[in-house]
């Protein structure tokens, strides 16, 4: 199977987030990345290629255009007033506030435009989140080319991005552009597993009233984690995406044999669907000794993820997510493309 990463990566990393109170080091930061780099070359999963440079065409038909644009000018805005450490929002429009933009007020506009202070914007966070973008696109094509699989190993991640919106670390939602880019190329029906530890809420936003994606989440309960807001079992889409959404929210400890089921009821549900192409949310914080989450998968449990999903039997880009448990990140990631290709 193909990689496609781009050392562009690297430019983004960001200094600090706010967590259980304090301002720690960022948990998402670019050695993750290298790390399972390294591992695909380790277990000679194939071809390592860089990204194609890809047009904002089609991510302007999941993201609001304007929210893409400021991505673009962020970093210069908060630098023009003489800041230089990592662009943080601290104020968002919640209830009783007004929700129109505020024009050229860069912490407004932070605001405005993210879910929590977990995407911290650095000199060169628009450079890696576009690089990222590439990454899932050129890998699609990998795949709309004829290929079982291919990885986008995807860094920044952005299954949290919203159509206007940044949040949890993730920018442009790479899985989504790539679901879009599928259709765009004449795939009808197109499902996107998001098998990361927490709920994809941005990637279910930008699906939810669309009949043509079908969006299933297996992650930590929102009722105790993080994104807290979405990801309930109730939400199965609306109107024409009513039945194309589909959440399954697990409690803490939740280990592979739990885990398992929840996967086999998501493939069963991706297989009714139709899907023609399978886009993978792969996020690796399910792992147990993730610093961040709270599930109990085993380095031998995922693997048997792969191979799950292999039993579907179509075209699948795997996009990289989350996932912080640095020195088993590699060997857990690829374990499930090793597993996918039966090896
Ligand atoms: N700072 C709050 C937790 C961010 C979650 C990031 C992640 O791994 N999402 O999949
Ligand atoms: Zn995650």
């Amino acid at each position: 199977m193909k990689t496609v990463y781009s050392p562009d990566h690297a430019a983004h990393a960001g200094h600090w987030e706010v967590a259980r109170g304090a301002m720690v080091p960022c948990f998402e930061k670019p050695i993750r990345a290298e790390y399972v780099r390294a591992r695909v070359e380790e277990v000679g999963l194939g071809e390592i290629v860089l990204p194609k440079v890809w047009s904002m065409e089609t991510a302007r038909k999941v993201h609001d255009p304007a929210y893409l644009a400021f991505l673009g000018k962020a970093w210069d805005m908060w630098a023009a007033e003489g800041n230089h450490t990592s662009a943080l929002p601290m104020t968002w429009p919640v209830r009783g506030l007004r929700n129109d933009v505020p024009p050229e007020c860069i912490e407004g506009l932070l605001g405005f435009y993210s879910m929590d202070a977990g995407a911290s914007i650095t000199a060169g966070t628009w450079k890696a989140v576009k690089a990222s973008m590439d990454c899932a696109l050129t890998a699609a094509e990998i795949v709309a080319g004829g290929a079982r699989a291919a990885f986008a190993l995807c860094r920044p991640p952005g299954h949290h991005s919203g159509p206007a919106f940044m949040g949890g670390y993730c920018f442009i939602n790479n899985a989504s552009v790539a679901a879009q880019w599928f259709r765009d190329q004449g795939a009808a029906r197109v499902a996107i597993l998001d098998v990361d530890y927490h709920h994809g809420n941005g990637t279910q936003d930008i699906f939810y009233e669309r009949g043509d994606v079908f969006v299933a989440n297996i992650h930590g309960d929102p009722k105790t984690e993080y994104p807290y807001f979405l990801g309930h079992a109730d939400e199965t889409g609306r109107g024409a995406g009513e039945g194309c959404n589909v959440n399954y929210p697990l409690p803490f400890g939740t280990a592979w044999d739990t885990w398992s089921l929840a996967l086999d009821a998501a493939c069963d549900r991706a297989e009714a669907f139709g899907a023609e192409v399978i886009v993978v949310s792969l996020g690796v914080d399910t792992f147990e000794r993730d610093p961040i989450s709270a599930f109990k998968l085993k380095t031998a449990d995922y693997p048997k993820m792969g191979a799950r999903i292999a039993k579907l039997g179509k075209p699948t880009l795997f996009v990289f997510e989350g996932g912080y448990a640095v020195d088993e990140i590699g060997v857990n990631a690829v374990g499930v493309l090793t597993g996918f290709e039966g090896r």
